[in-house]
């Protein structure tokens, strides 16, 4: 019995084969490598297929040689301002993508997906911490891509008895704490790893999008969480559907508190010892102002529990892995 992972070549992918292989998993990883990184598979040391999702007949093949009885299903573009610029990427890449993969599972007997899905559901809350059963407004399509897939996921038990989790990641950051994989999507748009990229004077400033929100310093407010806790997540999820239990459910992870843009250059100030120049720029396009997680419903359902939960921990977690990889994982 194995897990095939897509995405596993990717940033929070890669993480989560660590936790399952350190948990004695079989793991199989699917990824085209359009933003993940070979070198991750190499420190990963699993079995490895360079392809794409919608490729169905492989897919199949690979279920069956492997046993697969569940998949992690993290390949997907990711990016909120991209996917204002071309939705029809984020379309075609998650929404119709994650239909073939669908496809494949359903006629190969494959039951169980544990799905990667976003904070970017609920668009802007109407309130915070925000509740799985709080009303879901995407406000770019990234967003809407992944309420999407969580509905095809809902018909799909239904039709066919699919059985899914929806893990409603809020913002992931840090790394490793032993293996040599951490964050490095090209180009980086992720707030932490431009802040310690400034750090390392890889880049001159970063630059705050929006200092006009209605939040207490004026810029945007995340729950960070951190990636290896993101990772046990995944495997609390399997455990829970081998277990016969869960349908079609969708769980919060975050650790419950909101940071402010400018809280998080503050703290990466201090842990990093360098002064991280900051400038005011217009709003990004798509952003909500507050996303806070309340994962009331994870800790109770499936026994999860953060490790790394404080800010500081995060980001100088994030640090050790960009102080000793600063080209992250090369060309
Ligand atoms: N990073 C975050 O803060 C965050 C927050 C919420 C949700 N998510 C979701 O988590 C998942 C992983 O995010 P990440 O930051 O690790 O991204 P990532 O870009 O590092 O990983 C995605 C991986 O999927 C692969 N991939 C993409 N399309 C593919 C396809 N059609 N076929 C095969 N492989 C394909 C890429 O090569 C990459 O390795 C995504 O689904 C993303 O939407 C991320
Ligand atoms: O150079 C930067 C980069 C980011 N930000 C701001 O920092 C905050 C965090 O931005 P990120 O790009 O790090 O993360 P997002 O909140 O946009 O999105 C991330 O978390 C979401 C869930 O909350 C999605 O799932 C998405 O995949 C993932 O990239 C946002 O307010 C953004 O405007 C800046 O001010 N400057």
């Amino acid at each position: 019995m194995s897990v095939l992972v897509t995405g596993g070549a990717g940033y929070i992918g890669s993480h989560t084969v660590a936790e399952l292989v350190a948990h004695g998993e079989e793991v199989v990883v699917v990824d085209n490598l359009s933003t993940g990184h070979s070198g991750a598979i190499y420190a990963l040391g699993v079995p490895f297929y360079h392809m794409d999702i919608r490729e169905t007949e492989r897919l199949r093949e690979i279920f069956s040689r492997h046993a697969v009885d569940t998949v992690v299903h993290f390949a997907a573009n990711s990016l909120v301002g991209e996917s204002v610029q071309d939705p029809l990427k984020y379309y075609e890449n998650n929404v119709a993508a994650t239909g073939r993969l669908l496809e494949a599972m359903v006629e190969s007997g494959v039951q169980n997906i544990v799905f990667s899905s976003t904070a970017a559901v609920y668009g802007e809350p109407a309130r915070v911490p925000i509740a799985e059963t709080d009303a879901t407004s995407p406000t770019n399509p990234y967003g809407d891509t992944k309420l999407t897939i969580e509905r095809m996921l809902d018909w799909s038990y239904q039709a066919y008895g699919l059985k899914s989790i929806r893990l409603r990641y809020f913002n992931a950051a840090g790394a490793h704490p032993t293996l040599p994989i951490g964050e490095d999507h090209r180009p980086e748009t992720h707030l932490i790893p431009v802040v310690l990229q400034v750090a390392l004077g890889q880049r001159e400033h970063v630059a705050i999008f929006g200092d006009d929100y209605d939040t207490e310093d004026g810029t945007c407010v995340r729950d960070y969480i951190h990636v290896m806790d993101l990772a046990s997540a995944h495997r609390l999820a399997i455990e829970r559907m081998r277990s016969g239990e869960g349908t079609a459910e969708s769980f919060n992870l975050g650790n419950g508190t909101g940071f402010s843009v400018r809280q998080v250059v503050e703290v990466s100030r201090k842990v990093t010892g360098h002064s991280i120049q900051a400038v005011n720029a217009a709003r990004r396009a798509g952003d909500p102002a507050r996303l806070v997680a309340s994962s009331s419903l994870a800790r109770s359902t499936l026994g999860w529990t953060p490790q790394f939960a404080d800010l500081e921990t995060i980001v100088a977690s994030a640090w050790n892995w960009h102080q000793a990889h600063p080209q992250g994982f090369g060309e």
